[in-house]
């Protein structure tokens, strides 16, 4: 009998800066096939757990495994299966859309002939074809997410992390790139992306996991988080947050 991996496991992940406390120990299964939504409000340790998880930062304390693989002791490994779209998209930007995606598939060890035909594929599906000569330095903040996804995506992986997907995308895009993930997880990939968008979450995820303080307040199926509430009423309990009096800022009415 083959033992099933979570397709992300995260256990006592734990990172600090200077005197803050970024990451206080986040443990995570996201179970593969899953469409996993970590939310959390700004500064609540999403970009520091994610790229903890992928790789790319390297934990104070605590382990990640992807489909069984541990991230840092076997990075070869775990990379091939992983997808990672990070936050800010740190891209070599002096590239057109096409050389970027070329230089990520050879990067990868990727047959030159594939590379093209999936790289041709993607800018076409992604909308970004028109974009040709033009460098992705000179791209909107939308259209870097798409050749980010595209990135991404262009080796196959079984896994993919997304770092606020959604984040500076028109209505238009971000309707494709819903499109092009709920295929993708359909096809048996998993998706974990961060978000600070309740209706995006509430739409596309099977789970959710609430992070707030560096800490996992809430975790479970989306139906268990919600508990017959919506998830912003869950979220905003979670989080906290002052609730205005109607005193404040009285100088701005005429
Ligand atoms: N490189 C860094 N140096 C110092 N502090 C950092 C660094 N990266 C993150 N932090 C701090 O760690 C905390 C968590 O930041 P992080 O970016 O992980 O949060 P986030 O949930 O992704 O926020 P947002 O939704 O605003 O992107 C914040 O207090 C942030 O200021």
């Amino acid at each position: 009998m083959t033992v099933e991996h979570p397709a992300l496991a995260l256990r006592g992940l734990a990172k600090r800066f200077d005197g803050t406390i970024a990451v206080a120990g986040v443990d995570l299964d996201v179970p593969a096939g899953s469409f996993y939504g970590l939310l959390g409000p700004n500064g609540a340790g999403k970009t520091t757990t994610l790229s903890m998880a992928v790789g790319l930062l390297r934990p104070d304390a605590g382990s990640a495994w992807v489909l069984g693989h541990d991230v840092w002791q076997d990075p070869v490994t775990a990379k091939r299966l992983l997808g990672v779209m990070p936050d800010g998209v740190r891209l070599f930007d002096r590239l057109t859309g096409a050389e970027l995606l070329a230089y990520n598939g050879l990067l990868r060890g990727m047959d030159p002939a594939v590379v093209d035909q999936r790289a041709a594929e993607l800018l076409d599906v992604l909308a970004l074809g028109d974009a040709g000569r033009t460098l992705v330095v000179d791209y909107s903040a939308g259209m870097k997410k798409k050749i980010g996804l595209a990135c991404a995506l262009l080796h196959g992986p079984r896994v993919l992390v997304l770092d606020e997907p959604f984040e500076a995308v028109d209505p238009v895009s971000a309707a494709l790139i819903r499109d092009i993930l709920t295929r993708y997880a359909a096809g048996g990939g998993t998706v974990v992306f961060s978000s600070h968008v309740m209706e995006v979450v509430e739409r596309l995820c099977s789970h959710v996991a609430i992070l707030a303080g560096g800490t996992i307040k809430r975790v479970g199926t989306i139906d268990e988080v919600r508990g017959g509430r919506s998830l912003e009423q869950v979220f905003v309990e979670v989080v906290g947050g002052r609730t205005a009096t109607g005193e404040e800022l009285s100088w701005l009415s005429q």
